[in-house]
């Protein structure tokens, strides 16, 4: 037999002897992929160009024609931005680790989850990012030599967009474009209004609260922006965001007033959703709004846009309109509530293949 020692056992069986010049056969296992965005190898300019060039020139990302696009983005973007964007990333940068926070989370969400399904020893979890490394490439072939045949592929947005839910599909199917032997594939759907999802956050937004000597007068939930013409062309992230903030509002029995939606990190000159956080938080303050809390449910891990944008940048904002008590409410990030609701998607999507 010529099989490969990790090989399951009851697969080995059904497959039975093969003959000493067979390939090797790696069945038997069942993948878990769980996908973000991704993020830069360093803050320096050759680490954040790559990056950015990667992102930047997804047309899921940038939809303007790329005889428009390219030059803008080879002959401005990529000279300016990579500098700029650099500086941020090290304000947040995990300098133990000397990577961003989102690949610190990232790794951690695959490590617990792998051992919450540890039960299932014929269950592998591992991890990638849309843009960066691991790529979604070879982390799928990687799981493939394991032995995984079946894989659950996670994009970990909550909220679905073409810009992120749906690139994050097309990158996995083009890795199993170029395979011979694929294996049987399930993606995670969005969950804006997952029960386990509303709750995670609802908890995690009172824990904080009451660890405040503060009670915010606003409470907004700040989500990544879309240009406004993908959403009159049809991507649904926009009701996915407002749905998540209703539900919400209804689990915490706060009213409009109380807890906002709004939208940030805007790029370019189009319109993008609206409102937008740094307009509103700066709006508050003005109208004599004293203190304010910030979260972000469309990010599954705190991140550049998380902590600098946020935690940073509108608490100055805030401040500086003359508002006096700021806080960021973390990401579900890790946290036992964060893992609960992955580890209940995954669950039901590995659901007959445990
Ligand atoms: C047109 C550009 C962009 C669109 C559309 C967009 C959508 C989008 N992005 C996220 C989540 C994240 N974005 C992050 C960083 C980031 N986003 C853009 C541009 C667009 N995003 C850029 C250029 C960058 C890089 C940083 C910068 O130069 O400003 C991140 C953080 C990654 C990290 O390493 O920390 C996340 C996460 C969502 C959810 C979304 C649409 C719904
Ligand atoms: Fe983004
Ligand atoms: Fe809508």
């Amino acid at each position: 037999m010529n099989l490969p020692t990790k090989i399951d056992p009851k697969a080995a069986k059904a497959i039975g002897p093969l003959p000493a010049e067979h390939p090797p056969v790696r069945v038997g296992k069942v993948g878990v992929l769980l996908v973000n965005l991704g993020t830069p190898d360093g803050t320096d300019y050759a680490p954040m160009r790559r990056y950015l060039k990667e992102f930047l020139s997804d047309p899921r990302v940038i939809e303007w024609p790329k005889a428009i696009w390219y030059p803008i983005l080879y002959g401005i973007v990529l000279n300016t931005r990579p500098k700029k964007s650099g500086a941020a990333y090290a304000e947040i940068w995990n300098q133990e680790r000397n990577e961003s926070p989102l690949r610190t989370f990232t790794r951690s969400q695959g490590e617990k989850l792998g051992e919450a399904l540890g039960e299932h020893d014929h269950v592998i979890v591992d991890w990638a990012m849309r843009y960066g490394q691991p790529s979604i490439e070879t982390v799928t072939k990687s799981l493939m030599e394991r032995g995984c045949d079946r894989i659950v592929m996670f994009p970990l947005y909550p909220q679905y967009s073409a810009t992120t839910t749906a690139t994050v599909n097309d990158k996995f199917f083009e890795a199993l474009m170029k395979m011979r032997f694929q294996p049987a594939v399930r993606t995670v759907p969005s969950y804006q209004d997952e029960p386990v999802y509303i709750e995670a956050l609802a908890r995690s937004i009172e824990k904080h609260l009451e660890s405040l000597d503060f009670e915010p007068e606003v409470v907004i939930a700040s989500y990544h922006g879309i240009p406004q013409s993908y959403f009159r062309r049809g991507d649904p992230y926009h009701c996915h965001c407002q749905k998540t903030t209703r539900l919400l509002r209804e689990r915490l029995g706060w009213d409009e007033k109380k807890l906002m939606t709004c939208f940030q990190s805007r790029f370019g000159p189009e319109e993008w959703l609206q409102p937008y956080t740094d307009k509103t938080v700066e709006k508050l303050a003005r109208e004599g709004v004293k203190s304010i809390a910030v979260f972000n449910p469309g990010f599954v891990s705190d991140c550049l846009e998380t902590l600098e944008e946020i935690a940073g940048e509108a608490g100055e904002i805030f401040h500086e309109a003359g508002g006096k008590n700021f806080t960021h409410i973390p990401c579900l990030n890790d946290t036992d509530e964060g893992m609960a609701v992955i580890e209940t998607l995954v669950r039901r999507e590995l659901s007959g293949w445990l």
